[in-house]
């Protein structure tokens, strides 16, 4: 067996420098373009990706890390779980991603706590498990056409076994990764990568016997490559004994977020993850060699702490941004040279590399904490619930939206324009007003009961908050994979956050002056604008997120003073900030939930305060959703098959269970949201209950969005009459 390579990443960027992948899956999706177009754009971008990294002097390269959807779906494919309903579709693949006319598609939930969604294997009594390994084999061999050897990387049968809630399935899926390895072998690979995040979470016993048992028998294989077991998201904790005894030749540690390990690894190599993959900060050099330096095994490699799938490509092609700021960024491709450079030193005991730059001085906390527990300052909810009732006079099960309707390609285009300066602010302003204009008048018109307006003039729900505010960065083409071909531009908190200025107020008030229909509010809350920001790492999240609940709270106020009646203040990334290892869920649940009170705690109890979370699976954090105190919660429920339901039956206030999924271009039918509509009134008595799709509508076409609204409403209106009856 060769050694491990001196430098690697755990896996690299797919989208596209340029969203390339993007745009060929959309034109592909649309039949603008044929699937051999796609896979030439596919071809070229994993090209591109091996000769940078071999050019940047990386010894490691991955492979299989790139996919024209998701890497989970991938592995379900290679390990032959396709459900059979999806068999007889003409694209199997995307049938399970995105669903058809006639097919729901799987469900997709948050990689660990990150921003990337997944899509989630679905494994049942029928499936029978057989390797398909053309993926994997096909990127070596075309890495190798191209000279270069790699490693290639595949979810690992643990990680992969828990996303599908299958664990008891672990013998059948050993003898395709057994056969995984025999082929790879047989193909001259040296070393493969098998991914294991979910090993830095809390595991049972039985699960880690299964960790134990699974890498026993793989590294049993006679012909086999040698096997990288990696990690990232955290600290191994007691699975890392657990592996360091089996015969893995080498293991991937997160050197950022966990510490370095206590026990000797012997004769193992450590893949040694000193660069973040995680946040957008040069990595001080110092640290990373000291840590280098600390770890007791036979060999250490220099790596990322996980794929740099989850930071943008290149700080080069931000030309606008400010200098100083420059100076303390690294993207994937600075953070590749560091893993390089780093390694080179580590190894001739080179000075440190580069210093990274001495951020600015920013709030000290020193002198006690800044950010005492505001005293509730809303009445009961009973108060409320009667303030706003009378105020609102909405019907029984009242209809509304989650806030974004439909981004249409001029308002891109709009906005670009007057990036480019061939727009000018005030014709852009007119073009958001007319959209509002229709948001407006098509809810009116399908009989909507509560009305938003739509959301025109954002480009993304965290990016717009970060323009407006002080103390954020923005990007031109940082876009960050988040899943499928939709891509976000993730904000770079460096600074105190305020805010000079009303952000939404002028068009949330521009909606309520359209309609005599009560219009909401639409906000981010601060857990989600941090959550999907790269942080500044000087202070604690939670007084990050404390400084961005002030400025939101000052937002609500002031709508609230507009006269607009209901505000929402959406939270979809509470549930994906939990901490992976359970003990430190109350600390971050119990300010979590304080920076939501301070953000919307300032409004009036004849102020209607909704929130809304998406990919939450809330049942874990039901109670503390049901501490936000929000008189109307929306919550996703189609797509994760109406889970929720079984859980809220203890939720005091106004509830709304999705009953479509947004995320899927299939309209749903009248009879379907019937049917999910029906199954909430079983677990909700009627006057609480709220009807609304699971999310906003942005990613959507007007078409989609007034067929399925239109079989909402229809739906609606049947079960109110019963109800009335
Ligand atoms: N940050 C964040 N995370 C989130 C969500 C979210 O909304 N925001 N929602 C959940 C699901 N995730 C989603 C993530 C992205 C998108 C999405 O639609 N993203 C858009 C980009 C949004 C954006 O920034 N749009 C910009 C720029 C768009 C653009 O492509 N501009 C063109 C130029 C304009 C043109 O001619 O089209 C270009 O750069 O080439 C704008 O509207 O202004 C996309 O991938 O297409 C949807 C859901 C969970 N996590
Ligand atoms: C990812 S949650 C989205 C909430 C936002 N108000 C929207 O409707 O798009
Ligand atoms: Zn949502």
């Amino acid at each position: 067996m060769s050694p491990f390579p001196r430098s690697t990443v755990l896996g690299y960027p797919r989208i596209g420098p340029r969203r390339e992948l993007k745009r060929a899956l959309e034109s592909y999706w649309d039949g603008r373009s044929s699937r051999a177009e796609l896979d030439r754009v596919g071809a070229e971008l994993r090209a591109a990706t091996w000769d940078r990294l071999a050019g940047l002097g990386l010894e490691g390269l991955p492979s299989n890390t790139f996919s024209l959807y998701d890497h989970v779906l991938d592995t379900a494919v290679m390990l032959g779980a396709v459900p059979k309903r999806y068999r007889a579709a003409e694209d199997p693949y995307f049938a399970m991603a995105r669903g058809t006319d006639g097919l729901t598609p799987l469900r997709m939930t948050k990689w660990f706590d990150t921003n990337y969604h997944y899509i989630v294997p679905e494994i049942g009594p029928e499936t029978v498990f057989e390797l398909d390994a053309t993926k994997p084999l096909g990127e070596v061999r075309e890495a190798r056409a191209l000279g270069h050897e790699t490693r290639p990387v595949v979810v690992g049968p643990v990680t992969f076994l828990l996303l599908g809630s299958a664990l008891d399935r672990l013998e059948e899926v050993l003898g395709c990764y057994e056969e995984l390895l025999s082929a790879l072998a047989a193909e001259g690979v040296s070393w493969v990568q098998l991914d294991e995040p979910a090993l830095v979470a809390d595991r049972t016993p039985s699960e880690l016997a299964a960790v134990r048992a699974a890498y026993e028998r793989l590294g049993a294989l006679a012909e086999r490559p040698g096997l990288f077991v990696a990690s990232s998201f955290g600290d191994l904790g007691e699975s890392l004994p657990v592996l360091a005894a089996t015969p893995v030749e080498a293991i991937g540690i997160d050197l950022v977020r966990g510490g370095v390990p206590e026990i000797d690894l012997g004769d193992k190599t450590v893949v040694a993850g000193v660069v973040s993959g995680r946040d957008v900060w040069r990595t001080p050099p110092e640290r990373a060699l000291a840590a280098l330096g600390a770890v007791r095994a036979a060999r250490v490699t220099v790596s990322t702490s996980c794929s740099l799938l989850h930071v943008p490509y290149d700080l080069e092609a931000e030309p606008d941004l400010d200098a100083a700021l420059k100076e303390r960024l690294a993207f994937a491709e600075q953070k590749v040279a560091e893993v390089v450079a780093l390694s080179r030193a580590e190894r001739h005991a080179l000075p440190a590399p580069r210093p990274a730059a001495v951020p600015p001085a920013l709030t000290s906390l020193e002198g006690g904490d800044p950010y005492p527990t505001r005293a509730e300052e809303r009445g009961p909810y009973a108060v409320r619930a009667a303030a706003q009732a009378a105020r609102l006079r909405l019907p029984l099960l009242p209809i509304t939206t989650i806030g974004s309707f439909p981004q249409t390609g001029e308002l891109r285009a709009a906005r670009a324009a007057v990036a480019a300066g061939t727009l000018a602010q005030d014709e852009y302003e007119r073009r958001i007003e007319a959209e509002i204009e229709r948001a407006v008048r098509t809810q009116e018109r399908l009989g909507l009961d509560v009305l938003v307006h739509g959301e025109p003039e954002r480009n993304d729900m965290v990016q717009y908050f970060a323009e407006h505010l002080d103390g954020f960065a923005v990007t031109a083409n940082g876009w960050v994979q988040s899943y499928g071909s939709r891509c976000v531009r993730p904000p770079v908190l460096h600074g105190d956050v305020t805010r000079p200025a009303p952000m939404t107020v002028r068009w949330a008030t521009y909606a309520q002056s359209l309609t005599d229909r009560p219009v909401k509010g639409m906000l981010t809350g601060p857990v989600t604008i941090v959550a999907w920001s790269f942080v500044r790492d000087d202070l604690p999240l939670r007084d990050v997120v404390f400084q961005v609940a002030d400025a939101i709270r000052e937002e609500v106020r002031d709508l609230e003073a507009a006269g607009v009646p209901i505000v929402q203040v959406d939270e979809p990334a509470l549930r994906e900030l939990l901490p992976l290892r359970q003990a430190a869920w109350d600390d971050y649940l119990e300010w979590a939930v304080r920076a939501y009170r301070r953000a919307t705690s300032g409004a009036g109890d004849h102020t209607q305060i909704h929130t809304h979370l998406c990919y939450s699976d809330a049942g874990e954090i039901l109670a503390a959703i049901d501490a936000l105190d929000a008189d109307v919660t929306t919550i996703e429920s189609a797509r994760s098959g109406a889970r929720v339901l079984g859980a809220v039956e203890t939720f005091g206030r106004g509830l709304g269970p999705g009953v479509y999924d947004i995320h899927s271009p299939r309209v749903p039918s009248a009879a379907e949201v019937e049917d999910l509509l029906r199954r909430t009134l079983r677990a909700l008595p009627a006057e609480r209950v709220w009807v609304n799709p699971d999310c906003g509508l942005k990613t959507r076409t007007y078409e989609q969005v007034e067929a399925s609204l239109r079989h909402v409403v229809e739906a609606t209106r049947r079960l109110r009459a019963e109800l009335a009856s």
